[in-house]
């Protein structure tokens, strides 16, 4: 791999040019109507190195709302709270192939529980197995790992687009609703998507979600300190489930041209890894049809064929 520092922080400027007209391929999200008013041109990356120290570049100055990003964490969470027994009896372990949102396959596919975590419906299983007395008391519990991982205490809910997602989250519901039928949800179905949403709905920049891949890029324990953050066994299998299902039904494609451990979400942002080495936050609110970052992902790309990045 070749990580020279300097020829990294020469080389973005030229790589955030050239990915940033990707953006006017896509379109914003806007079934969350206040995701609608990102602006469509942004881009912006920051890379979290072993020491703690952001090289930046773009509008990293933006901030946005965590999405699907959140399911990666909420998963380690309910695993640091359950086991991985439990947890893999509500969700699989499998790539859907499908859309994030779909729920053609639980009612084909038997048992009825969601393929895998990081798909709408298997988030919602997850967010049902967040430990708390209350709703609140678990939303209170994720946002506090959230700051905790991110290293600071200012993200919090932008109660905005809370509020949109929970007033249009139809197709959520739907999905919820059919978890519960299935016996898969236990407990009150809005309570579960009330924690959902507001785990969606953390806002974050670049360089917070940088930190947050940068734990999972050194095996849960903050380079910094040594402090161990997440068990290791729960970061190999947060990783391989970003391997895998991370960019949705994209995964294999990213998985070719990018070749690290990632995540999206529909606001833009996504977070990935050089494993060992850096944790990397980008954003750019244009998305391509399957809810990616049309000039994120292409920036990735430049990054880890320059670079040579790719795991495998
Ligand atoms: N892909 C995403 O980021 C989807 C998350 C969004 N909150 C939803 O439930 O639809």
């Amino acid at each position: 791999m070749k990580m020279d520092v300097q020829i990294l922080k020469d080389y973005l400027p030229h790589a955030v040019k050239e990915s940033r007209p990707f953006a006017a391929k896509g379109e914003v999200a806007a079934y969350i109507p206040e995701l609608s008013k990102a602006p469509k041109e942004a881009l912006g990356i920051c890379m979290m190195d072993k020491s703690g120290v952001c090289t930046s570049e773009g509008d990293t100055g933006l901030t946005f709302t965590l999405q699907s990003i959140s399911k990666v964490f909420t998963l380690i969470l309910a695993l640091m709270d359950n086991g991985e027994e439990v947890v893999f009896s509500k969700v699989g372990k499998e790539p859907s192939g499908d859309d994030f949102n779909s729920m053609l396959k639980l009612e084909l596919v038997e048992p009825g529980i969601p393929f895998n975590p990081l798909i709408n419906a298997g988030a919602i299983a997850i967010s049902s197995l967040i430990q708390g007395k209350s709703p609140q008391d678990k939303s209170n519990r994720i946002l506090t790992f959230f700051r905790e991982i991110a290293g600071s205490d200012k993200i919090d809910i932008n109660l905005g687009v809370y509020r949109s997602e929970s007033a249009s989250a139809h197709r959520n519901r739907s999905l919820a609703y059919f978890l519960k039928d299935n016996g898969v949800l236990t407990g009150d179905v809005e309570e579960v998507l009330d924690v959902y949403f507001r785990h969606c709905s953390i806002e974050v920049t670049c360089s917070d979600i940088a930190r947050m891949a940068l734990l999972l890029a050194c095996d849960g324990t903050d380079p910094v300190s040594g402090k161990e953050w997440i068990p290791r066994r729960y970061v190999q299998i947060a990783k391989t489930f970003m391997v895998t299902c991370g960019m949705y039904n994209a995964s294999g494609e990213f998985a070719i041209c990018v070749g690290l451990p990632a995540k999206s979400g529909v606001s833009g942002g996504i977070l990935t890894m050089v494993p060992g080495h850096y944790g990397i936050g980008v954003i750019g609110p244009a998305l391509n049809s399957k809810g990616n970052s049309l000039a994120g992902v292409h920036l990735l790309e430049l990054l880890s064929q320059k670079f040579d990045w790719s795991m495998f």
